[in-house]
């Protein structure tokens, strides 16, 4: 085992006005290991990565990460107007990569979940597939070591679906650390831990 957490979340506790959603919540995760977070609906899973990737201040605890950091949202963060493209150049960008490069990973990463994203329709005449594939891929741009991945693939067909988890396990031999959030416990023998969010009323 890589004795380095890439990514440490140590004593994390969140509330919403007086709801307690998280209390001293406890993430930590390795390079080339698969993390799985599970828990109830509402348990808090979702706020805890999104504290893991720095979108969401926790009200104690904090957070280390060491490498790049990717982040797949539950909710695809699109500009509805633009197209799959155009997000790839967009989303690139903030990743550091210049529009070439962009286009040709970001493609290659749609491709290989049978999304091809080239024409000029704007995302919001996509399926809820088609966004989420371009969700999943724009979190990859910029080639991260820690991938934060919220129940990315929502909505995939099944072949997409079987892509996804053959991605998981090439990324953990790529020595990425990977944590995904899901509620398909029949997948949770691909992980090499799995975390419980504890749900606000078992507390
Ligand atoms: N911005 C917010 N303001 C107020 N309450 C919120 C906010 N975001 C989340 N919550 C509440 O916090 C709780 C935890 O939400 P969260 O989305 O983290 O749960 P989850 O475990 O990811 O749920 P699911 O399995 O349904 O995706 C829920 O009760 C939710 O309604």
């Amino acid at each position: 085992m890589n004795p380095v957490p890439a990514l440490a979340a140590t004593g994390i506790g969140k509330r919403y006005g007086r709801r307690v959603v998280l209390e001293r919540a406890e993430l930590t995760a390795r390079p080339g290991e698969v993390t799985a977070v599970v828990g109830e609906n509402g348990s808090g899973k979702t706020t805890l990565l999104r504290i893991c990737a720095g979108v969401l201040r926790p009200d104690t605890g904090h957070v280390t990460r060491l490498g790049r950091t990717g982040y797949c949202p539950q909710e695809p963060a699109l500009l509805e107007r633009l197209t799959a493209r155009d997000h790839l150049v967009l989303f690139g960008r903030a990743a550091g990569w210049d529009r070439a490069r962009s286009l040709a990973d970001g493609t290659r990463v749609l491709r290989a979940f049978g999304f091809d994203g080239q024409d000029r329709t704007p995302v919001r005449h996509l399926s809820g597939g088609g966004r989420q594939k371009l969700n999943l891929a724009l979190s990859l741009l910029g080639d991260p070591d820690i991938l934060l991945l919220d129940e990315p693939y929502q909505g995939f067909d099944h072949g997409a679906y079987v892509d996804f988890w053959d991605c998981v396990a090439a990324w953990r031999d790529q020595r990425k650390t990977v944590v995904v959030v899901t509620h398909l416990l029949a997948e949770l023998w691909r992980a090499d831990q799995v975390i419980e969010v504890p749900a606000c009323s078992a507390r």
